[in-house]
């Protein structure tokens, strides 16, 4: 075997690369995979970056062993809410056996692609917000309003032990945030996808229940006869919204409600007819859904299938808050001014998963997901994850340019 360090496995042939490349490629080969993420790797890196860059560096564990981590730069008018750029530090597991390098050395090929897991989701954006501070602090900058890096545990597995509990804190409070960054998706075209809201995950287990009996006769209401009918309504519903999807252009995922049967459990013997069996759904509802009615139909189409077929809820997600996206919201109209500024074509998109930006637009501020990676395949949680480091590269330039913009939007009148 090879060393690690061994440039034939890390590609590190070039010692020219841009010293912003070589910190993203260090923290990438920090081990925060889940389920046992190294989260006191990440702080000490984190809290190193903040004595070189001269940063506040404030540590809030939530519950023990979550730490949140803040890094902050004091703005001159620290009355005036701040800017709070968003990231979690947990990455998802890998198949190692699907990987052509390993997913923790970061290797870097010929074309300067950087595989690795969290290469886009969403180490590339901490060291993105981190360098385009190093740069703007270099040139000896200073904004109105204070900016906030918060690094957070646990996103990858829902965030309840990570930022929903943060938001809950007067430490997250005292943060006094006035617009907020958090993370998006890659997008293979010219053009940066960019979110202003999420849909609600639901993840409900519908049991169903019915007579047992010998596995050679025909048993009367059985709980798989009860559970087959409420399964063929769940998924003649998710064939709807997929042609909903399919047939109108201006739709996208996060347009319509996507269901999936992704657990089906019940039974002990191939003999034994089981007096219950249970079928579990992850379902993501748009913000434009009423929920109330939602639930209505979810409770129908249990009704219908017989006596005895009930449901509950694994996720119930309900805070259907979207960001303002019109020119006349002061954050959007200057963060998308700056983005025309830098010709950079976007598009807003509803997210059609789950990510901590929910939390903090619950909580009441306004936040936009969005990582600045055009012109690349969409590889979060996939095997060979990569990022291009000229990509990476121009992202710091695009977060050169927001910062300060976002930083320095005038007093509002709620901060009169
Ligand atoms: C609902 S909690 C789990 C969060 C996870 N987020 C992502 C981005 O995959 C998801 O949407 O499944
Ligand atoms: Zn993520
Ligand atoms: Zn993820």
């Amino acid at each position: 075997m090879l060393p690690e360090k061994d440039p034939r496995k890390t590609g590190d042939k070039d010692s020219r690369e841009d010293s912003s490349v070589t910190l993203f490629r260090e923290y990438l080969r920090i081990k925060t995979v889940h389920p046992e993420p190294n989260y006191d790797a990440a702080v000490q890196f984190l809290e190193r970056i903040a004595a070189e860059l001269g940063l506040g560096c404030q540590k809030v564990e939530v519950c023990p062993s979550r730490v949140i981590t803040v890094l902050t730069w004091q703005g001159t008018n620290p009355q005036l809410r701040s800017i709070l750029l968003n990231s979690h530090t947990d990455v998802v597991p890998v198949f190692e056996e699907h990987w052509h390098h390993n997913p923790f050395v970061a290797f870097k090929d010929s074309e300067g692609n950087i595989y690795a897991r969290g290469a886009q989701d969403m180490k590339c954006v901490s060291i993105q917000y981190i360098e385009a501070i190093r740069r703007l602090k270099a040139t000896g900058k200073h904004f109105s309003r204070t900016v906030h890096m918060s690094f957070v545990p646990d996103e990858e597995i829902g965030g309840h032990k990570g930022m929903e509990m943060f938001v809950k804190r007067p430490e997250f409070k005292a943060l006094n945030v006035g617009f907020a960054l958090d993370e998006g998706l890659a997008n293979p075209t010219d053009t940066f996808t960019v979110f202003y809201g999420e849909k609600c995950p639901w993840w409900i287990k519908v049991k169903a229940q019915g007579n047992p009996g010998h596995g050679s006769r025909f048993i009367e209401n059985t709980a798989a006869e009860k559970l087959h009918r409420v399964i063929t309504s769940l998924l003649a519903f998710r064939e709807r919204e997929k042609q909903r999807l399919k047939s109108e252009e201006h739709l996208t995922l996060g347009d319509v409600t996507s269901l999936n049967l992704t657990l089906l459990e019940g039974g002990v013997s191939f003999n034994v007819v089981p007096s219950e069996m249970t079928a579990s759904f992850d379902i993501r509802i748009p913000p434009t859904v009423d929920l109330k009615a939602f639930e209505e139909q979810l409770t129908a189409w249990c009704q219908a299938a017989g006596e005895g077929v009930t449901y509950n809820f694994c996720q119930k997600y309900t805070d259907q808050t979207v960001t303002p996206i019109d020119e006349s919201d002061p954050w959007w109209k200057v963060f998308s001014e700056t983005c025309r500024e830098m010709n950079m074509k976007l598009k807003c998109e509803i997210f059609p998963a789950a990510t901590d930006s929910r939390y903090i637009r619950a909580a009441g501020h306004p936040a936009i997901g969005f990582s600045p990676m055009n012109r690349t395949p969409v590889l979060l949680h996939d095997h060979n994850e990569f990022l291009n480091e000229q990509v990476f590269l121009h992202g710091i330039e695009i977060y050169t340019r927001l910062i300060p913009a976002l930083a320095s939007v005038p007093s509002l009148p709620v901060e009169a």
